[in-house]
């Protein structure tokens, strides 16, 4: 580069005999720019070619009298200024140099300080911390989202509640000293005084727990002093055998008073029942009596009315009169199928003078909906009586609020609806049809589950005074000797129990991890003189006689022990069982899922699910047949392989189950043990079972 710079800036020299010319070898011209001569020709034109050929031998030549460098041929002033000139170059060069350097090592530095980055997502700030969410609102109206909460434990002594003596003294007579939860609940609100609800009022109590009464004892002190008989409340229950526990507990209760009770139930033909709740009596009135008489030949003769019902009873009283009715039953208890069909078809059956409406079992009475009930019932009860179907005091009622004297009169009738269940839920749709007025709900709930029903959810209480088992029966087919071997094993057999199992059973030393059982059936022992009442549950009406019938085959002393209920039985039948069972002749009631609601039989010490229930619901209600009023009971639920998941994770860790604190125990039984010898007893057993059914 220097060079280059050199030969520019020499001037040229004419004379210079010792330098050395340097002959331009044509062979070696290069194009100045490309340093390719042949190249560049091939672009140039003929001419162009002629003219930088030229050019380019006249800068040979130049270049041929140029001195080589130190040539000391070139004057001292010039040689001063070219060293200096040198000087500076070569020290530019050097900065040059070292700055390059320099930065190829900045670019080294840079490249091994870069980080390499793999497609992983690239580091984010982390994110800023929200508040949960908590909704400030709820799918429910206030009254089903914060229902008013009372502890089961919560028992009041029955002489602080300022009862009715005559009141007092039968509960006492029945060895009651205290009102339950529920009672101490309830009856402050549907009782006149300061804490007196003026609304309806929905209450969610677990089986057991003394609903019957707490709905029964304010209706009857309130109308305790009724002379004229006035239909004046309705007790809606889903069957008929509720309708005779409900009839007994409150007969009990009207004892010693002129309330009349009655039922509704469909046991006996529907035109008695109809007498037994309406009764016609004749008026002397002939007035009116000769107007309905004109009325009624027109109607006859042009056929648009027949001969029954109101116009039937004109007929039937003497000339000058006319029919009026009455109320055969100031409380009427009824199941919903037949409470329909006297709405609809009793002349003269009037709810005008109704002020209480109970409905028990309601998530049932209101799920199943039969006959549209419910809304049947609603425009019955809130509906206007039609005159010609007034009795005396509603005519006078009505004459009275024509005038002046109406002042006196509460302007308008409240009725106020009970509704109740163990498993209540909070389905706002089947509560609407019940148009409830300033709605309460009253949960009865033990203090160890710690939390409230959850306030979109629904749970359900279990007594805590239950124990509950499950016990795997491996895929079913043995299950009628899982049932014979606890049966004769652990609940009757006594002394000759096992141990460990029995002790589990008993709910006296549960074990949590499982208990295990080894010994043989011993047979029947001490079965007359048991204290222990087992009910057994099945899936199917079907299902119940062939177990009884099976297990009467393979244990022959047990057949008069054995009891089965079936939808053919008649009411007095059916009467005659419970009764039997209740006094304890009967020991084992074998029934489907018909006998799971409601059924207050007492001294039941164990209820077995032969068959698993089909649902929570079910499985409550069940179980909930034992261990009622504060007493202790036992569950046993028979558990094949393919039902366990669904048992153990919803029925016995299940969140929708509260049961104080207690949890199920796993009990295993071998099955060696369990079908020991009667395995060609129970072939037997089957093929004779096969055979009554074929036949
Ligand atoms: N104050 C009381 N003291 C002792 N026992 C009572 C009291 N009140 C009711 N009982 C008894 O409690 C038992 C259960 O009552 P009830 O049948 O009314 O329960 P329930 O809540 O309706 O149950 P379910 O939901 O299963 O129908 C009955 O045997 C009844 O006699």
């Amino acid at each position: 580069m220097g060079g280059a710079l050199y030969a520019r800036w020499v001037p040229p020299q004419r004379a210079a005999p010792r330098a050395q010319a340097v002959k331009p070898d044509p062979s070696h011209e290069t194009h100045p720019s490309t340093g390719d001569g042949e190249q560049a020709f091939k672009n140039d034109s003929p001419n162009q070619r002629t003219d930088s050929a030229q050019k380019k031998r006249k800068r040979a030549s130049k270049t041929a009298e140029q001195p080589v460098e130190g040539d000391v041929s070139v004057p001292k002033k010039h040689q001063a200024v070219l060293s200096k000139f040198e000087r500076s170059s070569k020290r530019a060069e050097t900065v040059r140099a070292a700055a390059q350097q320099e930065e190829s090592e900045d670019e080294t530095s840079e490249r091994t300080a870069e980080v390499l980055q793999d497609l992983v997502p690239i580091p984010q700030p982390a994110p800023v911390s929200e508040a949960p969410f908590e909704p400030t609102f709820s799918a429910l109206p206030s009254w089903l989202a914060n229902p008013v909460t009372v502890s089961s434990s919560k028992t009041v002594p029955l002489s602080t509640l300022s009862l009715h003596p005559a009141f007092l003294k039968k509960l006492n007579k029945q060895g009651f000293e205290e009102a339950l939860a529920v009672q101490s609940a309830l009856w402050p609100m549907l009782r006149p005084g300061f804490e007196e609800h003026l609304g309806d009022i929905c209450v969610s109590a677990r089986t057991g727990s003394g609903k019957t009464l707490a709905y029964l004892l304010p209706i009857i002190e309130a109308l305790r002093e009724q002379t004229v008989t006035t239909l004046s409340a309705l007790i809606v229950v889903p069957t008929r055998q509720l309708v005779d526990q409900a009839l007994k507990v409150a007969e009990e209760l009207c004892a010693g008073t002129k309330l009349k009770v009655g039922t509704a139930l469909g046991n006996v033909p529907f035109a008695v029942e109809q007498k037994h709740l309406v009764k016609v009596r004749p008026v002397y009135n002939p007035e009116k009596a000769k107007e309905l008489r004109d009325r009624a030949s027109q109607q006859l003769s042009s056929a648009i009315a027949g001969s029954n019902g109101f116009l039937g009873d004109f007929l039937a009283v003497p000339n000058d009169h006319i029919p009026e009715y009455e109320s055969g039953v100031d409380i009427l208890i009824c199941t919903p199928g037949r409470l329909v069909e006297h709405i609809e078809s009793t002349t003269g059956f009037l709810l005008r003078y109704v002020r209480w409406l109970v409905i028990d079992e309601a998530d049932q009475l209101l799920t199943q909906n039969f006959q549209g009930w419910a809304t049947v019932l609603m425009n019955a009860l809130h509906n206007e009586t039609p005159e010609d179907f007034m009795n005396a005091q509603e005519s006078f009622r009505k004459r009275i609020q024509a005038s002046v004297y109406s002042m006196a009169l509460p302007s308008e009738r409240h009725v106020t609806k009970v509704v109740l269940s163990a498993t209540m839920k909070k389905d706002l749709t089947k509560l609407g049809i019940l148009r409830l007025k300033r709605p309460k709900l009253v949960v009865i709930e033990d203090e160890t589950d710690g939390e409230q029903m959850v306030a979109d959810g629904d749970s359900f209480e279990l007594p805590s005074t239950l124990s509950e088992y499950g016990v795997p029966v491996g895929d079913g087919s043995n299950k009628p000797l899982y049932l014979l071997f606890t049966l004769l094993r652990h609940i009757f057999a006594g002394e000759h129990a096992d141990a460990s199992t029995a002790g589990a059973l008993a709910g006296s030393t549960a074990d949590e991890s499982g208990a295990k059982t080894t010994s043989r059936p011993t047979g029947v022992a001490n079965l007359e003189s048991s204290q222990n009442r087992v009910l057994v549950f099945v899936k199917s009406n079907e299902n119940a006689s062939r177990l009884s019938h099976l297990l009467s085959v393979l244990e022959p002393p047990l057949q008069p022990f054995i009891g089965t209920m079936t939808p053919s039985a008649s009411a007095k039948e059916t009467q005659k069982l419970l009764r039997s069972f209740g006094s304890g002749k009967t020991k084992l009631l074998i029934a489907s899922d018909a006998a799971s609601r409601g059924l207050d039989i007492p001294g039941i010490s164990h209820v077995i699910n032969y068959d698993i229930p089909t649902s929570t619901v079910s499985y409550v209600h069940r179980v909930g047949r034992t261990a009622r009023a504060g007493k202790d009971g036992h569950a046993l639920t028979f558990v094949t392989k393919s039902e366990a998941g669904w048992f153990w994770n919803q029925i016995a860790k299940g969140t929708s189950m509260k049961r104080g604190g207690n949890k199920v125990t796993r009990v295993e039984m071998k099955e060696r043990d369990v079908t020991w010898d009667r395995k060609r007893t129970y072939q037997e057993a089957l093929k004779e079972l096969q055979g009554a059914v074929e036949a």
